[in-house]
């Protein structure tokens, strides 16, 4: 149970909600208990009282149907306020165990997250941490609700007969501990299998919708259909599994209460022929016994889910106890030369998988370099070390003559706009995608720019509110890429990398592309990668890459 420790301290931090929540579902319970209790006796005392015309007349019958009315209005009121304040209490934990993942998550570099699929993560920030929601909702509270109204019902049966209460305390302690024991031994590993499966499924349903259009090209759409519900009739059948262990519970649970009430009925008869108990409490006796169990019916239900709750800690941990491999200091620092970059017999390599040997390179601020080279010879490796998304295995690079780990990330960030491979966009108009560039950006710069890499006429009658689609879907391959190169152009950084900005385009649009990017900032460093040699005449170098060396500086 090690994995909850660190979701029971983030409950800590909402004590009052938790413990007014709690405190409520416990005055709710005894008002639900004390309601029938009393019921039971008021009803069989007024008939006993009934009985003659002397007792009837002596019966008080306002203050028990006060109680009742009482007992009945602190149970609506207390169900109502303490459905609020747990669920309130819940969604505060939820929302501070999102925060607290994504802050885990978001300093780990891409090196880190390689083994992750996205969907993979996005079901461990969504239903994992949902999942915990149980903790507290449904194990912590209510198990120590039972245990207080265990102890404080079977003391009042006690103070009746002690019989009662050992009879009341031993099948409160038993049923309640029992019970639920046996669905989480039963449920065992089904829990977990249901995380892990329920992840499954919705990363397989992910990528049967993105690729729906090869899957149909391909014709495999039928097959990826097969296996699609294959894990869904797995997870079906899971479901299935777990609902039999619930039902068997719930009925074991109506079992004991019924027994338990059969054997109070069996005393408290006893007890009322031998004179020693009052024959209007034995109604009292039956329906508080039975009442009783309302306190401990929450419980399996929860335990046979513990599992998965436990599953999803692990999950959530797996991911939060990681700690990046790269730093960043907090100094920001003062660059002598900005825009300056060198390499100096840089080594590294993916898992073992040598990409760049010995590479020394040195970019002046203001060059315009092009780097060209086979596919896979290293181009791309370059930005990833640049950025720190990768660390080298040895030698050093420097941006602006200082080296690149002394940088605080944010002025890391600063320094580069990058138009990465594949280019990201974002669902949203043009204009909040050109906005990730800053917010000082107006309307016209961004108009002007757009014009210039001939995007105008994409834009149409909506102009900068042209919705873009979900990763750019509503655009061409080629609209995508100059807009990308467009958001990078209008970022003010002294350094301007473009991995494959002509990658779609025809040649004339290329050429008209370049010609903005060599002269939008002048002053920028350009560092270009491509696989195209035409059109890079103006620049002030090309160089190629082959199998991670230079070759024809
Ligand atoms: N995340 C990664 N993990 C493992 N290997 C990688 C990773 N990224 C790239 N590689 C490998 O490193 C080598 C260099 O890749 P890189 O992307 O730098 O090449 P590139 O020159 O940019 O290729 P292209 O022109 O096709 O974009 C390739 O063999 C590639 O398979």
């Amino acid at each position: 149970m090690s994995e909850l420790k660190p979701f029971l301290g983030l409950l800590r931090r909402h004590q009052g909600w938790v413990l007014l929540g709690s405190f409520l579902g416990l005055l709710t319970l005894f008002s639900s208990i004390g309601l029938l209790t009393l019921s039971g006796w008021f009803i069989s005392a007024t008939a006993l009282a009934g009985v003659t015309l002397a007792s009837a007349q002596a019966f008080n019958y306002l203050t028990p149907g006060g109680g009742v009315r009482g007992f009945a209005i602190a149970r609506t009121a207390g169900r109502y306020f303490e459905r609020v304040t747990t669920h309130e209490a819940t969604f505060r934990v939820l929302a501070e165990l999102r925060s607290w993942f994504y802050a885990h998550l978001e300093p780990l570099n891409p090196a880190r997250l390689r083994h992750y699929r996205s969907a993979d993560l996005l079901s461990r920030i969504t239903s994992d941490i949902n999942a915990l929601d149980n903790l507290y909702l449904r194990v912590l509270s209510p198990s120590a609700i039972a245990l207080i109204t265990s102890l404080l019902v079977a003391g009042f049966m006690a103070w009746i007969h002690a019989s009662l209460g050992f009879l009341l305390l031993g099948a409160l302690l038993l049923a309640g501990f029992g019970v639920p024991w046996l669905g989480y031994l039963w449920a065992g590993q089904r829990g977990a299998e249901q995380v892990q499966l329920s992840a499954h499924l919705r990363a397989r349903t992910l990528s049967y919708v993105q690729g729906m259009t090869e899957l149909h090209v391909y014709a495999a759409l039928e097959r990826e259909q097969q296996a699609l519900a294959q894990t869904q009739n797995d997870w079906l059948r899971l479901q299935q599994q777990m609902s039999l262990i619930s039902g068997v519970t719930s009925a074991l649970m109506t079992l004991a209460a019924g027994l338990t009430t059969f054997a109070a009925l069996a005393i408290a008869i006893e007890l009322v022929s031998s004179e020693n108990l009052a024959p209007a409490w034995l109604a009292l006796v039956v329906f508080c016994v039975l009442a009783s169990f309302e306190a401990i019916a929450p419980l399996p239900l929860a335990y046979q889910y513990l599992g998965k709750t436990r599953a999803a800690a692990r999950n959530l941990l797996e991911i939060t106890q990681q700690r990046s491999d790269i730093s960043f200091p907090d100094t920001r620092v003062n660059p002598p030369d900005p825009g300056q970059i060198e390499w100096s017999a840089v080594n590294f390599a993916y898992e073992g998988r040598e990409v760049l040997q010995d590479f020394t390179l040195q970019i002046a601020a203001g060059e315009k370099l092009a780097i060209t080279g086979h596919t896979g010879s290293g181009k791309s490796t370059l930005i990833n070390l640049l950025t720190r998304f990768w660390e080298a295995q040895s030698g050093e690079i420097r941006l602006g003559g200082v080296p690149l780990n002394h940088y605080p990330q944010e002025q890391l960030r600063e320094q580069m706009a990058i138009l990465s491979q594949p280019v990201q966009l974002f669902a949203g108009s043009v204009r909040d995608n050109l906005r990730l560039a800053g917010d000082d950006i107006s309307d016209t710069e961004m108009l002007q720019l757009l014009q210039r890499l001939g995007l105008d006429t994409m834009l149409g009658n909506e102009g900068l509110d042209r919705e873009v689609g979900e990763g750019g879907n509503r655009l061409s391959g080629g609209q995508r890429k100059r807009l990308g190169v467009a958001r990078a152009l209008l970022k003010k950084a002294p350094i301007l990398i473009l991995d494959e900005p002509a990658e779609g385009l025809d040649a004339q649009s290329e050429a008209q592309m370049l010609e903005v990017v060599l002269s939008y900032r002048p002053e920028q460093t350009l560092l270009l990668i491509t696989h195209h040699t035409q059109h890079l005449q103006a620049f002030d170098r090309v160089i190629r890459l082959d199998r991670g060396r230079l070759v024809g500086v």
